[in-house]
């Protein structure tokens, strides 16, 4: 059986490299390419890399994963920053080349998206929901993509199941002292030496707390996640966004 060609688009960074390491070793993948901020996009098209991994800057992803597509180039995306806008122009990209596929996951962590799963079911049962992303001091963007995409879930839930707001009584404020509102829902972001990525989300209730904690202690964790991801895009044309997609999480 041929190799599924793989490139890595932000090969010398962070998540970059731990993933050219990953589709090296994986047996059935062959990297063909490895490309840095200097390199030239068409290096995709002329090694015939049939899947590349986007893990750059939310000011360079959406050019990179418009040059995939207009190619025939599915994409597995990692890079965070992508509005609605962003997303129902990306929408507009495909339809015009069907057969190719393009995921956006928020996070590759099979533990991160069951924090966000789990989130969407406990949403409902609770009057206050709050959510604390805690990252290294070198993320660009706050909050994370994650927390906005849990924050966002949780906000879903709570809308379907018609919870009013969320209860608040603060009247006077330091800026960002409660945090970014996401569809009613706080999100505060850490930045601290030392640490990966880290998330809580935070249910109240009369007498009781909910706490879902899920920790990444280091890159390789997000990385059976983006193999999956290469994998499964090739058979599904069209946008996917979230991993949780390629999982049987009610299975
Ligand atoms: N979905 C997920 O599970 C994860 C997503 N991320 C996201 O991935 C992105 C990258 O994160 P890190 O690796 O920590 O950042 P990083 O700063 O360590 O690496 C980014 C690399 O991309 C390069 N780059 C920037 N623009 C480029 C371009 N136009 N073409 C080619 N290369 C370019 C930079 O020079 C750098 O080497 C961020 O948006 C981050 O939030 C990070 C970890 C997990
Ligand atoms: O920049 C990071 O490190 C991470 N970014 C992603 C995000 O913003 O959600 C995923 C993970 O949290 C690590």
């Amino acid at each position: 059986m041929s190799k599924l060609r793989v490139a890595v688009i932000g090969a010398r960074g962070r998540m970059g490299s731990e993933a050219v390491r990953a589709v090296e070793a994986a047996e059935d993948l062959e990297l063909v390419a490895a490309l840095g901020r200097d390199d030239p996009l068409e290096t995709l098209t002329e090694r015939g890399a049939q899947v590349a991994v986007e893990l750059t800057h939310p000011d360079s992803v959406v050019a990179n994963v418009g040059f995939c597509v207009r190619n025939g180039v599915h994409a597995v995306v990692g890079t965070t920053g992508w509005t609605e806008e962003r997303l129902g122009a990306l929408r507009e990209e495909l339809a015009a080349v069907p057969g190719t596929g393009v995921l956006i996951a928020p996070n590759f962590g099979i533990g991160a998206v069951l924090t966000m799963h789990f989130a969407r079911q406990a949403a409902r049962f609770f009057e206050s929901a709050e959510v604390v992303e805690l990252h290294h001091p070198g993320k660009a963007d706050a909050p994370s993509g994650t927390a906005t995409r849990t924050a966002q879930v949780i906000a879903e839930a709570r809308r379907a199941a018609g919870l009013p707001p969320q209860p608040d009584a603060t009247t006077s404020a330091l800026e960002g002292a409660r945090g970014a509102d996401v569809e009613g829902v706080p999100v505060h972001a850490v930045r601290l030496r030392g640490l990966v990525a880290h998330q809580e989300v935070l249910f109240g209730d009369e007498g009781e707390i909910l706490t879902i904690r899920h920790d990444s202690m280091n890159r390789g964790s997000f990385m059976p996640g983006v193999l999956l991801g290469v994998r499964r895009v090739v058979g599904t044309p069209g946008l996917t966004v979230g991993l949780e997609h390629f999982l049987d999480l009610d299975g």
